[in-house]
């Protein structure tokens, strides 16, 4: 299988190269760039050296060759080559927000309108955990967000069991790979180390995104209030929700719930005694969860960590391609984490 990653010099776009030169059923990788085309892929990107690619600019007679594009671009610059790409029958994850919400949203969350509706609506949601079914069928697929990937996975148990309030309050902190490869004062290091900085309250882009898949799952609106901090790290998201517990349920009955929604899913640990922590998942494609009942208050902390740029991006990205070509979900995708 050819594959083509757009972006390829970014950081999610960078980690989709490095995942898929070791992918069994990928035997050619072309890397496009608009900022390095010509250069030699592992002279910019030291991690790679021994991949004797080179960056090439894009253009859409590329197509012709490959057998999945993947779009790894800020916002709203994808949609021309995801427009291309299903004209010309291309298999397309877009790891970017191009086709994750409704139009609607895009004037207010993202501030433009989006250029191509249509796409929208044959793009599906690729969180494969919840909706592998759509997710084998698309050739058109909309990559979740970072922090939406851990905050769908750290709540889907109870949103489908109709147990989520009207309105959810979710924190989490990130890593600054989160914020892409471009220089930013927040991830001057002396402005990171020894700080967490919380951002972008209210107002975070990724609200709608999550508003629109809890209900999804709920089966009615949900709303969310989103607290993101930035926390001295390179990668790894943890995201906490506080849910009132309904009456009756205890600990084990919560921790069952869990288990038995992701029992077989690779990539989902739900872990008993433990609370996740970004260490234990980094550099895989694997989402720790936990639910943890608090008796006295009658409370379940629902929590998720995940690596932003494996599961929240690059990883989940190849999870579905895999299940799009129709290969094995968990194909060339690391499951462990290395010791922390
Ligand atoms: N970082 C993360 O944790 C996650 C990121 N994402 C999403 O993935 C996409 C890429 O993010 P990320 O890799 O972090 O970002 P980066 O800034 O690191 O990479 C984006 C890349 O897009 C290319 N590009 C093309 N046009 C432009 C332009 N006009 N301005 C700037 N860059 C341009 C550049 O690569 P080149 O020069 O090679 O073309 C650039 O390196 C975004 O949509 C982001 O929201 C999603 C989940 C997690
Ligand atoms: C730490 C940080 O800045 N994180 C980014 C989210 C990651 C990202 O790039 O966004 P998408 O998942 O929408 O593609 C942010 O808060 O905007």
């Amino acid at each position: 299988m050819e594959v083509g990653v757009l972006g390829a010099s970014g950081y999610a776009g960078s980690e989709l190269v490095r995942l898929l030169l070791d992918h069994p059923a990928v035997t050619a990788v072309r890397c496009f760039s608009s900022s390095h085309a010509g250069e030699p892929v592992g002279r910019s990107l030291p991690g790679l050296a021994g991949f004797d690619g080179r960056f090439e600019p894009w253009q859409e007679a590329a197509l012709e060759g490959l057998d999945v594009v993947f779009t790894s671009l800020p916002a709203g610059e994808a949609v021309p080559i995801l427009s291309a790409a299903r004209a010309a029958g291309v298999a397309a994850v877009d790891v970017g927000s191009d086709l994750r919400l409704a139009a609607v949203d895009y004037p207010t969350w993202y501030g433009y309108d989006h250029p191509e509706p249509t796409l929208l609506q044959d793009a599906v949601y690729g969180l494969p955990e919840l909706w592998e079914e759509a997710v084998r069928r698309a050739r058109l697929v909309a990559n979740p967000g970072c922090y939406p990937t851990a905050v769908l996975l750290a709540l889907a148990p109870l949103a489908r069991e109709g147990l989520l309030p009207a309105s959810v309050q979710v924190s989490a902190t990130s890593g600054h790979s989160g914020a892409g490869r471009t220089p930013r004062a927040a991830s001057h290091l002396p402005a990171a180390v020894e700080n967490v900085q919380p951002y972008a309250f209210p107002g975070h882009r990724h609200v709608p995104e999550m508003e629109r898949y809890l209900a999804r799952l709920a089966g009615r609106p949900v709303q969310v209030s989103f607290l993101p901090q930035l926390v001295p790290a390179s990668r790894g998201i943890l995201a906490a929700a506080f849910i009132p517990a309904p009456p009756g349920w205890t600990q084990a009955g919560v921790t069952d719930a869990y288990r038995s929604f992701y029992q077989a899913r690779p990539f989902v640990r739900v872990l008993d005694d433990e609370l996740p922590q970004t260490a234990w998942v980094r550099g895989s494609n694997r989402c720790d969860v936990a639910a943890r009942l608090d008796p006295r208050t009658g409370t379940i902390a629902c929590l998720a960590a995940l690596d932003n740029l494996v599961k929240g991006a690059a990883g989940q990205a190849i999870q579905n391609m895999n299940l799009m070509v129709g290969l094995e979900e968990a194909a060339g995708l690391p499951r462990f984490a290395p010791a922390a």
